[in-house]
């Protein structure tokens, strides 16, 4: 099979207002490293030819540097500003991506990415033009509209996870249409554009670390992943 060159864009450019936490959560630690080390860690394990794109504030650049060193073997990590939203934020990370690539789009707040579902990704990005992890609704879920609200059947639904994986030759064009309120995922940016997007099996350990619940959950599921 083709083989490509492979480039992670780590999204860590958020301030993270719903955990409410003094430093920015990617920055928290999780059994002893940031949170945004394991999820580096875990793309560099995957792949030891990956190059991984960095894209956060500047002011945060100082919270990597002593511990990415760690990482410099192979294709590297390279730093990149980040912007005023997700989208502004992997946009410039693009401009990184000079030649042709399979890109993994993906959430420096999802440090329990597996080496599985990093390389599921990849072969089924190079196959079909893209990859978008999910996974199946366990609750049941209403439609609010002001006071009323209806059942809906969750089975029309799934929960969307990253990192979501593209041909450069798709992620690319996408990327010049003007942002969008309803631009929350790269899937989201590459359908306007009028391409169907391919969904394969997440995991339900990919947590996105949100709430401060969230990190106490990471941190026993990574207990146990050990
Ligand atoms: N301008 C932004 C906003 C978000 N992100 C990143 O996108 C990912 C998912 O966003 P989210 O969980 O919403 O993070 P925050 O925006 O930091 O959180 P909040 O919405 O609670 O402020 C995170 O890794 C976050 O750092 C980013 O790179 N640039
Ligand atoms: C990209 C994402 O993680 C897919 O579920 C999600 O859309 C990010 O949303 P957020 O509001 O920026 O956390």
């Amino acid at each position: 099979m083709e083989q490509r060159k492979k480039i992670a864009i780590i999204v860590a450019g958020g301030s993270g207002t719903r955990m409410g936490s003094a430093v920015p959560k990617q920055f928290l630690e999780l059994s002893g490293k940031p949170v945004l080390w394991h999820t580096v860690n875990a793309f560099k394990q995957a792949y030891n030819d990956m190059q991984i794109v960095l894209v956060l504030p500047e002011v945060h650049f100082d919270y990597v540097k002593p511990w990415l060193h760690e990482f410099s073997t192979g294709a590297g990590v390279m730093l990149v500003k980040g912007g005023e939203t997700r989208f502004h934020s992997v946009k410039n990370g693009l401009h990184e991506v000079k030649e042709p690539a399979v890109v993994f789009v993906h959430d420096g707040v999802r440090p329990l990415i597996s080496t599985t579902l990093i390389r599921a990704c990849y072969e089924a990005a190079l196959s079909t033009g893209s990859a978008i992890p999910v996974i199946d609704m366990k609750d049941s879920i209403r439609q609010v509209e002001g006071e009323a609200n209806k059942a809906v059947d969750r089975e029309q639904f799934k929960i969307i996870q990253t990192p979501q994986t593209f041909l450069s030759e798709w992620l690319l064009p996408a990327f010049s249409l003007p942002y969008d309120p309803l631009f929350t995922d790269e899937a989201t940016v590459v359908e306007r554009q009028g391409r169907r997007v391919h969904l394969i099996p997440g995991e339900e350990a990919n947590i996105k670390i949100t709430r401060p619940l969230d990190l106490t959950i990471a941190s026993a599921l990574l207990k146990e992943k050990k």
